[in-house]
């Protein structure tokens, strides 16, 4: 049994609270909230979790040096934006030896990079060994009434990858490991633009032919985008890939396809957001990745014509008609042309 701490008590960090609670584990929950927190000692959380019954090994609190008190391992669990700040005010009551292990799926607006190298940057690059992502197909709704979930924890190194699989994995919860760490955040990450994209056709009206396009050639330019930037391109057709692509694009879960779909039937993007009442990865995620493609000189046309209509003002008609009137292309990715 370890003493596992989790930074956010939002839907992700509560559902994994419960995977690590049913595993034996003691689960400290920091909430800047403390109604929350509250909320969470009386076994619920009604918030972001509804109808689910917390396991008592579960215990809440805003008081962050009092959850990281004695932690074999934190999970970080707050959206990427507030990653950098959280991170820094928790490192000062964290051990040398502490497993850090990212949830969140974005990239840092303000500096364009991955969250491993926001954490190496704040703890130092020779802590990246006892970092792990874990990510992969997971909604939290479904994982917090234990309905059998896959996911891939990433690491360097790969005994710290190993231990958090051992830690979370259960009948419910399959673990599987990858060195990938560059190709495992990438793709946590670009799909959530890919699932603004398939909700905005959705709430066009359009179907399941125009869905099956914009995941594959979604993709297809993550795949671009991240093996220009070192990730190994097996990645992309794994957990991490296309198998959160598919829950993303597909699910009514998904909080990215669920803004998307307000935006394709006309709400604006703040009132989109708004009506999700929870993150929004993506969004900032469109910004981070239209400027990371122009710096890798790689083509991201969904990303393009989704960052165009989100914060330019194109109406997501004309964006369909801009995808759908490119220049003709050859199918197979130059990428893997070029490698022969
Ligand atoms: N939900 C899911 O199914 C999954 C989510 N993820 C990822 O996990 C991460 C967290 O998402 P999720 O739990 O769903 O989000 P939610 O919107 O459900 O909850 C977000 C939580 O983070 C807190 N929070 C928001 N901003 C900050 C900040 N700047 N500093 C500290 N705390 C903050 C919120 O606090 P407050 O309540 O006070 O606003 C809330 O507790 C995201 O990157 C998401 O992509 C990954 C896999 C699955
Ligand atoms: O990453 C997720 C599922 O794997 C959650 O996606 P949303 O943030 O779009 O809800």
């Amino acid at each position: 049994m370890a003493k596992v701490a989790i930074v956010g008590a939002g839907s992700w960090g509560t559902a994994l609270a419960q995977v690590l609670a049913q595993n034996d584990h003691s689960v400290a929950l920091w909430s800047r909230r403390k109604e929350l927190a509250q909320m969470i000692n009386e076994g619920v959380n009604n918030r972001y979790l509804p109808g689910i019954k917390l396991h008592p090994n579960i215990s809440a609190s805003t008081d962050l040096a009092k959850v990281l008190q004695g932690a074999q391992a934190v999970v970080f669990g707050v959206p990427s934006h507030g990653f950098r700040e959280i991170l820094k005010n928790s490192l000062p009551y964290m051990r040398d030896d502490t497993v850090v292990i990212n949830v969140a799926k974005g990239l840092e607006e303000s500096s364009l990079l991955r969250l491993s190298d926001v954490f190496a940057q704040e703890a130092g690059a020779a802590a990246l060994g006892r970092y792990a992502v874990l990510s992969g197909p997971s909604h939290a709704e479904e994982v917090a009434r234990n309905i059998p979930t896959a996911l891939v924890a990433a690491s360097q190194n790969m005994a710290t990858a190993e231990y958090v699989q051992d830690l979370f994995m259960s009948q419910d919860f399959r673990v599987y490991t990858n060195p990938d760490v560059i190709g495992v955040e990438l793709g946590g990450a670009l799909k959530n633009i890919i699932a603004l994209g398939t909700g905005i056709a959705d709430g066009l009206g359009f179907g399941d032919n125009t869905k099956a396009a914009m995941m594959t050639r979604g993709l297809a330019e993550i795949t671009r985008l991240g093996h220009s930037m070192g990730a190994n391109l097996l990645t992309f057709a794994g957990l991490a890939g296309v198998g959160d692509l598919i829950v993303t694009c597909t699910s009514m879960h998904s909080r990215n396809r669920r803004c998307g779909i307000e935006i394709g039937k006309g709400k604006s993007l703040a009132e989109a957001v708004e009506s999700v009442q929870m993150v929004v990865e993506g969004v900032r995620t469109t910004k981070v990745a239209y400027q990371l493609a122009k710096r890798q000189g790689v083509e991201m046309p969904i990303t393009d014509q989704t960052y165009k209509v989100l914060f330019e003002n194109l109406s997501p008609r004309e964006a369909v008609l801009n995808l759908m009137g490119r220049g003709k292309k050859l199918e197979v990715e130059e990428i893997v042309l070029r490698q022969g």
